[in-house]
């Protein structure tokens, strides 16, 4: 896939996104205010606004056990999974399979009343990155997705609003090797999850509705998604 004319972008912009999933909300700035918790799942914003449209960065960290980075990343990146546990979906279009781990998509969301439909185009890439750190244990893995324009599909041409998002899914596996020495089981691991968001509405849309929708969509999706992967995984031999 490196000789795709998007190859540059994605480098750059996966290199930029794992870099600050890795900065602690307490380390990238001030700003980050905690506005949901539920157990180890604790999601924080930041009020932004860009042209006068809330585009609130969100970061959320969770730690989940019985699954691996691995794990995590493949149910989020691949398609075939998505209709399952993004409920605010109402059509996805696999635009161009770049390669197996770079996909072009398309999007429309259900209407949130009184917003407009909104649409989102973008590439998505999977790759795992060789732990910095040096540690020993299974490497980070991560989904970066950015909007990209698409001369097949124009931005507000239809009924749909196009949004404008940077999305990355940072995830690390945390292995505890029995005492015993035996094999590894999903009791033994837990991921580390960090998901970070910035959406642009792209056209005007209420704050306090922006707001609303994200205060109640993101800990729904992000709680659905991880338990999703759980259910589709526990039967299954792990995948580091
Ligand atoms: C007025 C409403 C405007 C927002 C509409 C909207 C736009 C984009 C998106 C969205 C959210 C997550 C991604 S992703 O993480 O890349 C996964 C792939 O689907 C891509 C798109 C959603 C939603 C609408 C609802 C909403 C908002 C947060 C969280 C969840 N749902």
């Amino acid at each position: 896939a490196s000789s795709h004319p998007l190859w540059p972008d994605i480098e750059r912009k996966v290199a930029s996104q794992v870099s600050m999933a890795k900065l602690g909300v307490g380390e990238c700035g001030a700003g980050w205010q905690l506005f949901a918790e539920d157990g180890e799942m604790k999601m924080y914003r930041r009020e932004e606004e860009v042209d006068g449209l809330v585009v609130d960065p969100l970061k959320a960290v969770h730690v989940v056990k019985g699954i691996t980075g691995f794990e995590v990343c493949h149910h989020f990146f691949s398609p075939q999974y998505r209709y399952d546990w993004e409920t605010t979906l109402e059509h996805m279009v696999v635009v161009e399979t770049i390669s197996e781990d770079t996909i072009l998509f398309q999007q429309t969301h259900k209407r949130i009343w009184p917003a407009s439909q909104r649409d989102a185009v973008f590439w998505s890439h999977m790759r795992r990155l060789p732990d910095d750190q040096d540690r020993e244990g299974p490497d980070l893995w991560t989904v970066v997705n950015q909007s990209t324009e698409l001369p097949q599909y124009p931005a507000n041409t239809g009924k749909c609003v196009r949004v404008y998002l940077t999305v990355c899914l940072l995830c690390q596996t945390l292995v505890n090797p029995p005492k015993n020495g035996g094999p590894v089981t999903r009791d033994d691991i837990s991921c580390k999850i960090t998901y970070c968001s910035v959406v642009n509405p792209g056209g005007w849309a209420p704050a306090s509705v922006l707001r609303a929708v994200y205060k109640r969509e993101y800990p729904k999706f992000l709680k659905r998604f991880t338990a999703y992967v759980m259910s589709k995984t526990k039967d299954k031999p792990i995948r580091f």
